[in-house]
């Protein structure tokens, strides 16, 4: 990423919010929400039923509009709009998968590229003259990142036709596509069983590392394990404020994580 200007809470570059809010009518879904996501780290949000994760992603994809607060990537003021996140050097994975069922596995991840890489690929299926070469380009490059995530033997296949698990890998090789400098994954573990999301989490590890982007990655996730296991640094919501920020095993040792916890199982088992 680019040196960061003049914000400080921006010093490491990456993803910083400030102070973000959010009101749906007279309930507050978020309140004074202020973290950050450098590059390189995997940083997490957890936090029980309704504490705000959803919204918070949203809020960063642009599909949600804060009432208060602001954010900066590298520094620089950022407002999300969801149709152009690709083109800021961003890429999400929403819950579910998300696949375009008319588009072949490889298509698919074609789709993903970067506007730029895109022209070509969209001049491609119009027949425009001089796009083969660029077409075959943008094909491999999708090729080696379905063989990088294990699914290379997918691509002519259409995705309702594919095990979740397969499905899922295909929707992070589309988000990676993009080339992002930041990479928000929504709970991604969500329908998967244990082995895979053994592997989601090697995955996911992986992930600032590859292709010398030092990628920063947001993972906002149900599955405990699979937070504590992959982690950098995690924040913790709870009824829409930041209760606690830390490593995995200082979070673990928050007696206020605890109690939000706690206090939602209590809730529910008495339910
Ligand atoms: N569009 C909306 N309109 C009204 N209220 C909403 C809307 N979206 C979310 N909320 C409310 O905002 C609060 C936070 O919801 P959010 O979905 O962000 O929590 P969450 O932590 O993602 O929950 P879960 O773990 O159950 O997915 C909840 O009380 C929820 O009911």
């Amino acid at each position: 990423m680019s040196p960061p200007t003049g914000d400080p809470s921006a010093a490491d570059g990456g993803l910083s919010l400030r102070d973000i809010g959010v009101r749906f009518g007279g309930l507050v879904a978020l309140e004074g929400v202020s973290l950050q996501v450098r590059p390189g780290r995997v940083v997490g949000v957890i936090g029980p039923n309704g504490a705000g994760k959803t919204t918070l992603f949203n809020v960063v994809c642009g599909f949600v509009k804060p009432s208060t607060g602001s954010m900066t990537v590298d520094g620089r003021p950022f407002q999300p709009r969801p149709h152009r996140l690709n083109a800021d050097g961003i890429a999400r994975t929403l819950q579910g998968v998300g696949l375009f069922d008319h588009l072949t596995v490889v298509e698919n991840v074609m789709a993903g590229a970067t506007n730029e890489a895109r022209t070509g690929f969209f001049a491609g299926l119009l027949a425009l003259p001089g796009s083969d070469r660029e077409e075959r380009r943008l094909r491999e490059f999708a090729m080696e990142l379905l063989a990088e995530l294990g699914v290379a033997a997918y691509a002519r296949a259409y995705p309702q036709t594919l095990p979740y698990a397969v499905r899922k890998r295909i929707a992070v090789a589309r988000a990676l596509a993009a080339r992002p400098r930041l990479m928000l994954l929504d709970e991604p573990a969500g329908g998967l069983g244990h082995d895979d999301i053994q592997e989601l989490g090697a995955l996911i590890r992986g992930l600032p590392a590859r292709g010398g982007l030092n990628c920063a990655v947001m993972l906002v996730e149900h599955h405990m394990d699979l937070v504590m296991s992959v982690c950098d640094e995690i924040n913790v919501l709870d009824f829409g404020r930041l209760i606690a920020h830390g490593t995995p095993a200082e979070v673990k040792a928050n007696p206020k994580v605890l109690e939000a916890y706690l206090g939602a199982d209590v809730e529910e088992a008495a339910a």
